[in-house]
């Protein structure tokens, strides 16, 4: 069974015009998905629909198999993780163990529970030196990884990362490349919105492509970025490695730079 799915959701923000309309998706456990699309095609706006910010118009979000207008905000948010695109959206406390400790605070985990957690999720996140700094100490990119860990703090089953690597540096990609792998591993459900098609070809096996307010294609990075008509619809940059590959009219579709070396 999905963790996940969406079943013909439509939705609208004013009477005037629908920005997703009739749409199915389902995500599984232990899986990690990239959604991609030109701006507005509606990808928050799909994102926030799994995680009960927004409510569907019409069809139905189940989580677990639980129909989420069923569910409380709280409890969703228990099972649906939500890192926003803006770190300083979610940062309100002034150490980052305060940060990270809150939510499994607010579930009632104290002492050497809460402690533990804490300490987990700042070793995923590289977070463990720096606990009892201030969040704002922090650059904005890295400020990313602290709204991150206080996600793993709350084990939810679903990890939604909207533009995670906006502003990050090479080493904070890799890095965030690894907390992915690493919950996936752990049989989390991991769905990124990016415009970033490098990180896509590198880090994931299914890519969603959202425009003109449906899914145009669900499916491998090979199979979208070798799709040029579908790109130029959708609005997509391949990933450089293609362009240099294409360039070069090599026929393999190389997703890394690795692979690239290889077929070159
Ligand atoms: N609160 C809102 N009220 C009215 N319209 C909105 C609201 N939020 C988003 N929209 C509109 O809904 C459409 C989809 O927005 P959404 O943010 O979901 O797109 P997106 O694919 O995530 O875009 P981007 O890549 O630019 O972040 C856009 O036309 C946007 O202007």
């Amino acid at each position: 069974m999905a963790i996940v799915e969406l079943k013909n959701i439509s939705f609208s923000y004013t009477p005037e015009q629908e920005i997703i309309h009739d749409l199915s998706l389902a995500f599984d456990s232990g899986s990690a998905t990239a959604i991609v699309g030109q701006n507005g095609a509606g990808k928050t706006t799909t994102v926030k629909l799994i995680n009960h910010l927004l409510i569907p118009s019409q069809g139905q979000v189940l989580i677990n198999g639980h129909d989420s207008r069923e569910l409380t905000t709280a409890k969703v948010s228990q099972q649906v993780g939500y890192a926003f695109q803006n770190p300083d959206d979610q940062i309100f406390n002034n150490s980052i163990r305060k940060e990270i400790a809150y939510g499994p605070k607010e579930n009632g985990i104290k002492g050497e529970a809460l402690e533990k957690k804490v300490i987990q999720a700042a070793e995923l996140t590289g977070l463990r030196d720096f606990l009892d700094e201030h969040p704002y100490n922090f650059p904005y990119s890295l400020r990313k990884f602290i709204t991150i860990a206080s996600l793993v703090a709350m084990d939810p089953d679903v990890y939604i990362f909207d533009e995670p690597t906006a502003g990050q540096d090479h080493i904070s990609r890799q890095r965030l490349a690894g907390i992915i792998k690493t919950l996936k591993s752990q049989g989390k459900c991991i769905i990124i919105i990016t415009h970033d098609m490098n990180f896509v070809a590198e880090n994931f096996q299914r890519v969603v492509v959202l425009s003109e307010h449906k899914i145009l294609r669900d499916g491998t990075p090979q199979e979208i970025f070798t799709d040029t008509d579908l790109m130029t619809r959708a609005n997509i940059e391949p990933p450089a490695v293609l362009n240099i590959a294409n360039q070069a009219r090599l026929s393999a579709v190389p997703l890394t730079v690795a692979e690239l070396v290889n077929a070159l």
